[in-house]
């Protein structure tokens, strides 16, 4: 038999959104992987004939394959509560999104799977349902009792948070030498190990407007920033900044850096966004697990409809792929 092909869960995400028609649509990819689908098999087949794709499922027994038709996935099967309707939000699903997530989670810590691969689910109707939730970052990093990163990626452009899902206001509390440090060793680690950047650039965006003004607009880069990045340079780490923001992704800076460092979800992602929606991925560094998604939400208003782009999945699933690989070389 020629090697087993890598097992990517692929999670369905929310089910009333564009993800289980997406992952329909990833079947058809010729993605080298065994792609085994987390979720139930009923939604996932009328997703399929919603976009006209005849989908191939088959009970996932765990054993190794070495090959995978287009058109087929395996399936690890977690039943609805409830039936769905394209675009119509319920929370008395939100416990089975969830019981996806621990399935993936569970079975990636086990080493059943060699990574997971998110479709996007509601974050909103999952607290409606009464259960906090801010995001998979945070969830797979709590079930997985890691410090973790969100990061970005889009062609050359990476971007990881200093925080995630957070309110604003919330923010300047959230940025710690400690946290901010743990961030900054998580990104070099990962770098170095997951993307095989040898000595890595990171540029770190400042909070304020104007990296603060020389402290007339806010003096967390002279209290916070630019102490802990002296004191990390002085152990080798290759780091820029604090930037002003505006001014940060300038092709002349991105050029010299591997990663730009932003301090919140809304000042690094509308740049990549803007540079890469479609076909850019979202990967959790810090994780014991190789963890990707796409760079989009649920689009309920495009579920059903047969029109979302499933470019940002694809991407997804060959990083995780490629990530796996090269795990699996470095054993
Ligand atoms: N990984 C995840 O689970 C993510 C989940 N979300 C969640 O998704 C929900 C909706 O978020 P929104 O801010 O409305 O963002 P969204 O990405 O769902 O939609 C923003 C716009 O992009 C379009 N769009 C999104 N995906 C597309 C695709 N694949 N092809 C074509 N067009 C696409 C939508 O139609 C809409 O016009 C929220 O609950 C949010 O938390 C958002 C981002 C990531
Ligand atoms: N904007 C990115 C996002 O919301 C993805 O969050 P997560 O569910 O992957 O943690």
């Amino acid at each position: 038999m020629n090697a087993p092909l890598p097992r990517l869960a692929i999670t369905l995400g929310e089910p009333a959104g564009i993800g289980p028609e997406l992952v329909a649509e990833l079947a058809r990819s010729d993605i080298a992987a065994d792609l085994i689908a987390v979720g139930d098999a009923n939604l996932l087949q009328a997703a399929a004939r919603s976009r006209g794709i005849e989908l191939h499922l088959v009970a996932d027994d765990g054993q190794p394959i070495a090959g995978r038709q287009p058109g087929s996935l395996r399936l690890v099967a977690v039943d609805l509560a409830a039936d769905v309707v394209p675009g119509q939000l319920d929370k008395a699903n939100a416990g089975y999104v969830l019981s996806t997530l621990a399935r993936a989670c569970d079975g990636c810590l086990a080493g059943e799977f060699d990574a997971v691969v998110t479709a996007p689910v509601q974050k909103s109707i999952i607290n409606d349902a009464g259960i906090p939730f801010s995001g998979h970052t945070e969830y797979f990093a709590l079930r997985a009792g890691s410090d973790v990163v969100m990061m970005l990626v889009a062609n050359d452009l990476r971007v990881a948070l200093a925080t995630t899902h957070l309110p604003l206001s919330a923010v300047p509390a959230a940025i710690t030498r400690a946290s901010l440090e743990t961030t900054l060793r998580i990104v070099q680690r990962d770098l170095l190990g997951k993307f095989a950047i040898a000595q890595p650039r990171i540029l770190v965006l400042g909070l304020n407007p104007h990296a603060g003004e020389g402290g007339h607009l806010g003096r967390e880069e002279i209290d916070i920033i630019e102490p802990l990045l002296r004191d990390l340079r002085g152990e080798g780490l290759q780091l820029t900044g604090p930037l002003p923001a505006d001014t940060a992704f300038l092709p002349s800076h991105l050029a010299k850096a591997d990663a730009v460092l932003a301090m919140y979800h809304d000042q690094g992602l509308p740049v990549l966004k803007a540079l890469g929606f479609g076909h850019a991925v979202n990967i959790t560094l810090g994780l014991p697990f190789i963890r990707t998604s796409v760079d989009h939400g649920t689009a309920l208003d495009l579920a059903g409809k047969g029109v979302a782009e499933a470019g940002s999945l694809i991407a997804a699933t060959r990083l995780a792929l490629d990530l796996a690989l090269r795990r699996r070389a470095a054993d």
